[in-house]
């Protein structure tokens, strides 16, 4: 498999994606809570049971017709992208935390809500949920500066236990060393510092390859 498949162009229309954002942000938003209520729900057996019948029903529903692949990255002309399948800021992904990354003077940040279902220890957010947000953060910051690539290598230093709850993420880069790019980043709660970390993100051969070939004079 190439590091380009995937990556699509479309020539939908502003008003064409908000649309489908109108359409799937609800669905998404909806069957997030269905998760959390899954999780936390104390209900009685017979309303458990009738749920899962709901459930089963409504993904019959959605899955009468499928996209043909993941959802990818999809290219606008106007250089905006949506990866709505993305894990951790895919639209339509009720899985992902929704993180909405702001950038300012070098800085990407963003704010979450981690509920019950991103939960490890007892009250605490599981580690690989820590180190899921950090990569994309760090990513983002990366990819924002003008100097993408993938995950290479993610170094994660655990310093406290994140309650579950409301969580920053930040990240910066650091420094960019031939193809390499050092970004580092910081998880805090109410409770302080609770997650540092460092990735290298290295922007594939494939895709230097091909950068260099559309560089080429004629
Ligand atoms: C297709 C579009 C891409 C653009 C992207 C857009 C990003 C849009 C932002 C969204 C933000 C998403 C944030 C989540 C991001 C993931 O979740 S990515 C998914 C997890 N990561 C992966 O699956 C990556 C899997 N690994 C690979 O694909 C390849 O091993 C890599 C990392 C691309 C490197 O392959 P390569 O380009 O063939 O590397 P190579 O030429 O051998 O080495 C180049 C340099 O990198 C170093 N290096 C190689 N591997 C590593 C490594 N693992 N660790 C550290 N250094 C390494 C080498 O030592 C060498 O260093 P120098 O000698 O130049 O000093």
């Amino acid at each position: 498999m190439s590091m380009l498949d995937g990556h699509e162009a479309e020539r939908k229309t502003r008003e064409q994606i908000e649309a489908e954002a109108e359409l799937f942000g609800p669905l998404t938003s909806s069957v997030r809570s269905l998760i959390d209520a899954t999780v936390m729900t104390d209900a009685a057996p017979e309303h458990i049971v009738r749920a899962r019948a709901l459930v089963e029903e409504a993904a019959a529903l959605l899955d009468s017709r499928r996209m043909s692949a993941p959802f990818g990255t999809k290219w606008s002309a106007d250089g905006t992208r949506r990866s709505w399948g993305n894990a951790v800021i895919g639209l339509r992904n009720p899985i992902a935390p929704l993180l909405e990354v702001a950038y300012e003077d070098g800085l990407a940040s963003a704010e979450a809500d981690l509920g019950a279902a991103y939960e490890g220890p007892p009250g605490l957010v599981h580690g690989g949920v820590v180190a899921l947000l950090l990569d994309q953060i760090l990513g983002g910051a990366a990819d924002h500066a003008g100097v993408p690539g993938m995950t290479g290598t993610l170094t994660v230093r655990y310093r406290k236990g994140t309650r579950l709850g409301p969580v920053r993420v930040t990240a910066r880069v650091d420094r960019v060393e031939g193809v390499k790019t050092f970004a580092v980043g910081r998880v805090h709660t109410a409770d302080g510092l609770c997650a540092e970390a460092e990735g290298i993100f290295v922007l594939p051969r494939e895709v230097r390859d091909m950068v260099a070939e559309m560089g080429r004079p004629q």
